[in-house]
């Protein structure tokens, strides 16, 4: 059994990417107050949801986990709450019924405020300041007020996490996530696209299919509630470390700010302090892997986080690039299975397509975005083993921050509404999008040639 780790501890190894606090003592404070505040997540929730993570791994599910790159607490509404559950769940169901296969719903949310940053600081005009770190660190604005790294802004990561929990466990459990509304999850958008389209007829579909299975006297709660669990990279060690909590059933850890936490492709250093703290609990577990993985890291870091081989604790969320991953991916895939143990194997097709647009924006180009999760496929294909889920930086909103897709947006489009505060995110019509394009790669692989029966025939989507 492990045991908490101490803030003095946790100080002394080695750590990146944390913020630098002017006053130690107000951290203190900050610390004082969280460690005392009641967990966001159950440690049972935790379990629950690696159990289904246990069905990824093994072929039977497939994840689809998203959500903003960063939150922010000005975007703690019941209406953009609302658009990112709709988007997600519109996704899934695309998914799901496209495929067949279901599908384990994970957002990037309620605790998705700390960002990892390339440069520590930022220069404009002239004029350097610390870099925006998400805003569980610093604010957005470009002054020096805004930009200093604030401690007290971890209380309101609590409450902002709390607030959306609160909303997402209502909507997902009561009656908001019914599939047989699935045609008015759509109505508030737009429907003028070929992708628009394609999730009507699906949806009028669905709509048949329920119809039929209410019509033999098939009515359960299945139809009504979904199961939906919150994720957020698990950066801010002080914070994770306040909230990680002694499950009074099992005396096991459970970190209790999410239900599943990941640990980045910037802070996965074996012998660092955030591989260190998230080794000691039970959630499931997620870890980047970008372009320069090696074969060695990826066995240290399963041996490290789940030495007792446990179905469902492990996902490593690839993210190399649509030029490399049919390099880089295999050899990694191969050792890792050879090893005996079942990871689940995630596509981030996102972290390793940002570019620089001729005008200034960060963006990702649509087609990049297809292009790594094809060759994710492929790879998966080629190997045997099981291609398990998707992770993407996406919202229901129409913003323009990535360009292509169905509108074939360009970089003179980008302007129009660039809302992320970090990096670039499918739009909604963007998100759908990818959804049917998993889909028909769902369809089209191993389960399919496996259970050809089950497979929706009828289209070609
Ligand atoms: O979301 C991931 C990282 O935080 C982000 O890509 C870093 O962006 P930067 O390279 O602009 O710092
Ligand atoms: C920082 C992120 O990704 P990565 O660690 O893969 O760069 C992220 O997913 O927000």
């Amino acid at each position: 059994m492990s045991s908490i780790i101490s803030r003095e501890e946790l100080r002394a190894l080695p750590y990146v990417q944390q913020p630098s606090y002017p006053d130690t003592e107000a951290l203190d404070r900050t610390i004082d107050t969280l460690e005392k505040l009641p967990p966001l997540v159950f440690a049972g929730e935790c379990d629950d949801l690696r159990l289904k993570m246990a069905d990824v791994a093994d072929g039977r599910a497939f994840l689809l986990q998203g959500g903003d790159c960063a939150e922010t607490f000005s975007g703690v509404t019941a209406d953009a709450i609302k658009g990112k559950l709709l988007v997600q769940l519109s996704m899934a169901v695309v998914m799901t019924y496209a495929a067949q296969v279901p599908v384990v719903k994970v957002g990037r949310i309620a605790g998705q405020y700390a960002k990892p940053r390339s440069n520590g600081v930022e220069t404009r005009d002239g004029v350097t300041l610390p870099s925006y770190r998400g805003d569980a660190i610093n604010g957005f604005e470009f002054s020096e007020a805004a930009r200093a790294h604030d401690p007290q802004r971890l209380l309101r990561v609590y409450n902002a996490s709390a607030a959306t929990l609160n909303l997402v466990r209502a909507f997902v459990k009561g009656g908001f996530a019914d599939l047989r509304g699935v045609h008015s999850w759509n109505a508030q958008f737009v429907r003028d696209s070929q992708v628009e389209a394609e999730y009507e007829e699906l949806a009028a579909e669905i709509d048949r299919a329920l119809a039929f299975m209410v019509a033999c006297g098939v009515e359960d709660d299945s139809l009504s509630t979904v199961d939906f669990y919150a994720s957020h990279e698990a950066l801010l060690l002080e914070y994770e470390r306040a909230l990680t909590r002694v499950d009074s059933r099992s005396q096991e850890l459970y970190g209790c700010s999410g239900h599943m936490l990941w640990i980045g492709e910037r802070t996965r250093q074996l012998d660092g302090a955030h591989v260190e703290l998230f080794s000691r609990v039970q959630n499931p577990l997620g870890v980047k892997l970008g372009p320069s993985t090696s074969v060695d890291d990826a066995l240290a870091l399963a041996n490290k986080l789940d030495p007792h081989h446990i179905p469902g604790r492990l996902t490593f969320i690839t993210r190399m690039g649509a030029g490399k991953v049919r390099d880089v991916l295999p050899p990694v895939i191969e050792a890792v299975e050879a090893s005996g143990r079942k990871v689940a194997w995630v596509c981030d097709p996102m972290h390793g397509n940002t570019f620089e647009a001729k005008n200034g924006y960060k963006t990702r180009s649509f087609a990049d975005v297809a292009e790594e999760v094809n060759g994710f496929f492929d790879v998966h294909e080629q190997l045997g083993t099981w291609p398990g889920g998707l992770h993407v930086e996406m919202t229901g909103d129409d913003v323009t921050e990535c360009v292509g897709g169905v509108y074939n947006l360009d970089e003179n489009d980008l302007a129009n509404r660039y809302e992320t505060v970090c990096d670039p995110r499918l739009n909604r019509n963007q998100s759908l999008e990818l959804a049917f394009l998993v889909a028909r790669r769902l369809r089209s692989g191993r389960l399919n040639r496996e259970n050809p029966v089950q497979w929706f025939q009828a289209k070609d989507l």
